[in-house]
């Protein structure tokens, strides 16, 4: 799978890759990205459905950053543009750049798998004709692939009988430990999880963070996109919220704490006071579907500091209080 991803920062080719200095360049910077895919309605008619609008995100080296959202809002889909796996049918805007370096599709191709990994939300990223054990030796990029492949095995509780089964022979949970062992293998330095833990036990649920945290101590950056605002916060030196395709608010961990008045986006406020430990409260109405993005602020519609001008304008990024937000009543 490749996309015909253009990136309009054309710093491209392997040749003019420049040193970069590590200390001040992110790991990773997402820069004003829009995502839409093509699709046909009646005949040969096309239509454009915008699915990320003017995204931000950054991750530093030996950061751990937690994206959080709701279902649909465009978590998954970041996580493959930035991997360059989206279908033929994309149309990509803004910049996305690695240690510096834009991603063009050329670029992607290099480093995934290698640099950048994936630990993917859907089970059938697995080969399913070739055994596990192969599958997880087969991304070892540096030293003896056995013998790391055993002791990733060991450290995630899987039996040496897992090494040669196939895919479809494991249970949800193993499959899971899979992609996680996957990922860990190729010693990359950037790892994007995709909701790597549904479903697995509190043991090895902390055994994956417990993993994320010393990579990220090596210098490694982890981008762990989860539905789950507590294992975020158990992990995460930022968290971003993301609220139909965009980003509303880029928050440090700390913010997110008791009554919850740090934090910046009344969304991600209403986030977090529906939490049970919280006000329980949920937040009324729907996140708009991409084919009925609103005019203005995307979250306009169910806020109640909404004036005029938020349902006229998409508030721009900005920097606030060591963090990022989009909403002109913020302070
Ligand atoms: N190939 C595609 N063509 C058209 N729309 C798509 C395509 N892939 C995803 N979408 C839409 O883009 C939006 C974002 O999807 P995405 O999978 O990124 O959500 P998500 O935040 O990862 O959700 P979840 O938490 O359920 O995994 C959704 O509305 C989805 O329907
Ligand atoms: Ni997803």
């Amino acid at each position: 799978m490749n996309n015909r991803a253009v990136n309009n920062d054309a710093k491209s080719s392997n040749t003019d890759r420049k040193t970069v200095d590590n200390s001040t360049t992110p790991l990773l910077n997402v820069h004003d990205l829009s995502v839409s895919f093509t699709q046909y309605t009646r005949g040969l008619n096309q239509k454009e459905l915008k699915v990320i609008t003017n995204l931000n995100v950054s991750i530093n080296h030996g950061e751990i950053l937690a994206i959080v959202g709701s279902s649909g809002s465009g978590k998954s889909l970041l996580a493959h543009a930035i991997l360059g796996i989206l279908p033929a049918n994309v149309i990509i805007s803004g910049n996305m750049d690695y240690k510096g370096v834009s991603l063009i599709p050329k670029i992607q191709a290099e480093l995934r798998g290698k640099e950048i990994a994936l630990i993917p939300q859907s089970v059938n990223f697995l080969d399913p004709l070739m055994k596990v054990g192969k599958q997880v030796r087969s991304s070892v990029n540096n030293g003896n692939a056995t013998k790391i492949q055993r002791n990733i095995f060991q450290r995630y509780n899987l039996e040496d009988k897992v090494d040669h089964m196939y895919p479809f022979q494991l249970s949800g949970g193993m499959t899971r430990r899979i992609l996680v062992s996957t990922a860990i293998a190729n010693e990359a330095q950037l790892i994007i999880a995709d909701e790597p833990t549904p479903g697995l036990d509190t043991g090895i649920v902390n055994e994956t963070i417990r993993t994320f945290r010393e990579l990220a101590d090596k210098g490694c950056g982890i981008m762990l996109i989860t539905h789950d605002i507590e294992t975020a916060l158990k992990i995460a030196d930022r968290i971003a919220v993301f609220y139909a395709g965009t980003t509303v608010e880029i928050a440090p961990v700390e913010d997110f704490s008791g009554n919850g008045n740090n934090l910046r986006h009344p969304y991600s406020k209403a986030l977090w006071k529906a939490l049970p430990h919280n006000d329980f409260r949920p937040i009324m109405g729907h996140q708009p579907p991409p084919n009925r993005l609103p005019k203005g602020c995307l979250f306009a519609p169910r806020c109640d500091k909404a004036t005029v001008e938020c349902h006229d304008i998409l508030p721009k990024a900005s920097s606030l209080r060591g963090g990022m937000v989009r909403c002109i009543h913020a302070s």
